[in-house]
């Protein structure tokens, strides 16, 4: 048997036997069926309650798989896995000699990664793909908003729905033993849909690997993440892969964009596109876009052309899953939005302040041009924004230039600098704000409560502050250490200081 045989064969074989038929997997059956041999003689052939790649999370019964990683290798963490009740640990043939004689349980294989780790997840869940529609979005921007949008109208619909994405996790893509186990979850719970965000790491490194999508979405492509896919055309590939061979059944894609019209010319599977020129009748305000779309009349309560373009990506996903745009539109206006995206958090306070979750260049430059379209006369945008620490570089100046293009006046601060420097990172948004050739007013002020203040001190009644990067984060993280923080609940604090300040 070649290895997709071995894998069907593994799906018959075990069909279902974790969720709903058997009561628990053996170790042998389990391997053998991934793909990875006979090894049940290496060890005592125990039942398999769950799989992980975390040895801190191993609870009795679980098979650790032991990943090396960028700081660590996971093989490091078999003993600590196995004395926690793991009933076998997986590693690569690396640490062979330190491990091997000592440690009942301990199973040595040649070639461990991801792809593996996913075989063995499959092995152990079975096809769960068949027994839900999973919705995949992937892009820069946009991945989020679709899937809670599609997820409403579903939920509103009749059809019970869950999501998976950025809001709800560690990752935006959780591991693949994590994710099979969220949506096995999901299937036990009686939902019939479930939405995630696939994000270009996560299809890279095999997270999803052996699940069907009934249907993708193609968002947009702009610089991000370039620190790990090495340039814009790996970034691109990587999200190709899933419009190819079988992953989706559909897809939806954005024909606004390059990326997008080149995944649609090269037609791997059928489905549909959208633009937002599609939509006529358009009207952009603060807190409401309307327009028509196929000869129906939409109102969704969000801001911004950005949230159109989503509107009309999640329209599409519904409507190839069979539902009318009546109903749809009807459903799509009693969407509350995303926490941290485009969020008006200064509730009835003249100033307006928004936090949003823009961390790319061409994230913050749709959000800064939807919000300089709504200005008043004389009203100016405010920005407070920095950029992550540990992750692409590039990014920084080209944000800082957006920046310097749209905004009247940039306050730099920390967003999560993790183990850099936060000057260098400030210093790169600076550089590319003086390439933007406008000359904008402009201070760094690292602490970002102090920088928040700063910006709602100075704004006046007809200014907007876009306070942007964290959009629905909980904390900052600055070195090693993590501290609670929240954007909305600073910026409401000041405001309310600063009525206060004004009474007095
Ligand atoms: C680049 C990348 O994908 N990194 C992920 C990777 O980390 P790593 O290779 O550094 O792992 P490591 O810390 O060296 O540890 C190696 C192994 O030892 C294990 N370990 C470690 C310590 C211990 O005590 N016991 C133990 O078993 C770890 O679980 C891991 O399996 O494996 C870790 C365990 O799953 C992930 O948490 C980590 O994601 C980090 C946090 C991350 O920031 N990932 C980002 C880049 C990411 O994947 N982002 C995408 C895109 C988001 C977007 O589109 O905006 C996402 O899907 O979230
Ligand atoms: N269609 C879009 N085009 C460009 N920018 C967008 C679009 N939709 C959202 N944005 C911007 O991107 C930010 C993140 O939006 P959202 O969370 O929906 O995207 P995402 O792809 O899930 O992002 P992440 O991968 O970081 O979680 C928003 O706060 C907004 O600034
Ligand atoms: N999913 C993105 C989130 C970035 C958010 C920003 N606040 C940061 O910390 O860089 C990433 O991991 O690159």
């Amino acid at each position: 048997m070649d290895h997709c045989e071995l894998l069907d064969w593994a799906s018959r074989e075990l069909k279902n036997a974790f969720l709903f038929e058997e009561d628990l997997i053996r170790l042998s059956r389990l391997l053998m069926a991934a793909g990875i041999g006979d090894f049940a003689h290496h060890c005592p052939d125990r039942e398999v309650t769950g799989i992980t790649i975390d040895s801190r999370k191993v609870t009795p019964g679980n098979l650790f798989v032991g990943l090396p990683g960028r700081s660590y290798d996971g093989a490091t963490f078999a003993r600590d896995a196995l004395s926690r009740g793991a009933c076998s640990a997986i590693i690569s043939d690396y640490h062979k000699d330190d491990l091997e004689a000592e440690l009942e349980g301990l199973l040595v294989i040649e070639r461990l990664d991801r792809k593996v780790l996913a075989d063995l997840v499959y092995a152990f869940y079975g096809d769960i793909s068949e027994k839900i529609r999973l919705i995949g979005v992937t892009g820069t921007n946009g991945k989020t908003t679709i899937t809670h949008m599609v997820a409403h109208v579903l939920n509103v619909l009749g059809s019970p729905s869950r999501v998976i994405g950025t809001l709800n996790g560690e990752l935006t893509t959780p591991e693949s033993p994590e994710l099979f186990s969220r949506i096995a979850s999901a299937i036990s719970d009686g939902a019939s849909n479930l939405a995630m965000e696939a994000s270009s790491i996560a299809i890279d490194q095999g997270r999803i690997n052996n699940l069907t999508f009934f249907v993708s979405v193609f968002t947009n492509l702009t610089p991000d993440h370039l620190d790990y896919h090495g340039d814009i055309e790996s970034y691109f590939l990587a999200k190709t892969k899933l419009f190819q061979g079988g992953r989706s059944r559909f897809c939806v894609i954005n024909r606004d964009t390059p990326y997008g019209l080149r995944l649609l010319l090269s037609g791997n599977i059928s489905g549909t596109s959208y633009s937002i020129s599609d939509a006529t009748d358009l009207s952009l305000k603060m807190s409401e876009i309307t327009f028509t779309y196929c000869g129906r009349g939409f109102m969704v309560p969000l801001t911004g052309e950005h949230n159109l373009s989503n509107s009309l990506g999640a329209i599409e996903v519904l409507r190839l899953m069979g539902f009318g745009l009546g109903e749809i539109s009807s459903a799509l206006s009693t969407f509350s939005g995303v926490p941290g995206r485009l969020e008006l958090v200064s509730g009835d306070d003249p100033t307006r302040v928004f936090v949003d979750y823009a961390h790319s260049p061409d994230a913050l430059e749709h959000v800064l041009s939807s919000l300089k379209n709504l200005l008043e006369d004389e009203g100016r945008l405010i920005l407070v924004f920095g950029a992550g620490g540990n992750r692409d570089s590039i990014k920084r100046s080209l944000m800082g230039e957006v920046a310097g293009r749209y905004a009247d006046m940039v306050v730099v601060t920390n967003d999560n600098p993790r183990n850099e420097d936060p000057k260098a990172i400030a210093m790169a948004i600076l550089a590319g704000l003086s390439d933007s050739k406008r000359d904008v007013p402009s201070v760094v002020i690292y602490d970002r409560r102090s920088a928040i203040e700063h910006a709602i001190m100075a704004a006046g009644d007809k200014d907007v502050v876009l306070i942007a990067g964290k959009g629905h984060e909980r904390y900052q993280l600055i070195g090693p250490n993590r501290f609670e923080f929240i954007d909305g609940d600073v910026a409401r604090l000041v405001l309310n200081l600063k009525r206060q300040e004004l009474i007095t």
